[in-house]
């Protein structure tokens, strides 16, 4: 019998977490070898699939992430931005894969991760993980290089009322690829956080709004408003096992893959 991948997943109590968790398990491609918590929660040393209310699982969770790596050939880390650029370093030093989902990064953040591509991880980033939201951005740099600075574009992003992050991950994937078809840089023309007199929109700009509340999974609208005509390109996530699939799909890719940083496109055969 051929022997699957082990698999460590940090943040393992978290909404994501516990849907890796519920993937892996039951993936017949790779096994969870790992749990990972942050000391001091209560379910270091527990049972992961007694924690999670349900049966034995024989991987206890732990807080030692560099132990945990040691022993698995992919992390899965949905977490938060400081968490994600320590355990890039911790999968350097094991020579694994880290598949990244955590958003709200800064660009300051995201650069700490390339000494950790340089020194040994196979990183695999995206702020969204699903097929639709990947195969969305192509087609959104594709219609935004189509059209003109007539068409005002607009990025409208939902999602639960306990995100910490704005605008989404995904919002700020689909406003790069905007960016690019405009041949702009999105940080000269991102239009974020509209309030009080704030005066006529500039042309040209790319506008962020997020809404918050309830459950929503994540919804993404790409509009280009122009007179007398809009078009809206839009993506509704309603399970969050759609990222967590995604993860699964990438953690296998990277087997092989040589140290760098990669991403979805890469993953999914997207890339233009
Ligand atoms: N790329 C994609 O496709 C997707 C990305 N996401 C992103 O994934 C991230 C997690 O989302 P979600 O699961 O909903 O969030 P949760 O808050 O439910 O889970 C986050 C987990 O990370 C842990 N964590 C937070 N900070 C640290 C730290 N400093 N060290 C160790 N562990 C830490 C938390 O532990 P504790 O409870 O102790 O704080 C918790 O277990 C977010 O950035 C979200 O935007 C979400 C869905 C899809
Ligand atoms: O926090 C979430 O829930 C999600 N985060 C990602 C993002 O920031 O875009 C992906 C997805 O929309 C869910």
């Amino acid at each position: 019998m051929t022997k699957t991948p082990g698999i460590a997943v940090t943040g393992a109590s978290g909404r994501m977490g516990q849907m890796l968790i519920r993937e892996i398990t039951s993936s017949d491609k790779m096994h969870l070898a790992a749990a990972v918590e942050r000391a001091g929660h209560d379910w270091v040393g527990r049972d992961i699939g007694e924690a999670m209310g349900g049966t034995a699982s024989g991987v206890t969770v732990t807080d030692d992430a560099a132990e945990a790596f040691a022993k698995v050939q992919a992390v899965i880390d949905f977490t938060a931005p400081q968490a994600t650029i320590a355990f890039a370093a911790a999968a350097a030093k094991a020579g694994i894969v880290h598949v990244i989902g955590t958003t709200g990064m800064s660009d300051d953040e995201i650069a700490q991760l390339a000494p950790a591509a340089e020194q040994g991880a196979i990183i695999i980033r995206a702020g969204n993980m699903s097929l639709g939201v990947n195969l969305l951005t192509q087609l959104t740099r594709q219609v935004a290089a189509a059209l003109d600075a007539d068409y005002d574009i607009e990025i409208i992003e939902s999602h639960h009322n306990q995100k910490v992050d704005a605008p989404s991950g995904t919002a700020l994937m689909l406003g790069e690829a905007a960016a690019e078809g405009r041949g702009v840089k999105l940080a000269d023309v991102s239009d974020r956080g509209r309030d009080g007199i704030t005066g006529a929109r500039e042309k040209g700009d790319i506008g962020f709004t997020a809404i918050r509340g309830g459950d929503i999974v994540g919804e993404h609208d790409v509009m280009f408003a122009a007179a007398g005509e809009r078009i809206i390109l839009r993506h509704i996530a309603s399970d969050r096992a759609l990222f967590a699939r995604g993860a699964l799909k990438a953690a296998l890719w990277g087997q092989g893959q040589a140290p760098g940083e990669y991403d979805m496109l890469d993953v999914l055969g997207l890339k233009t």
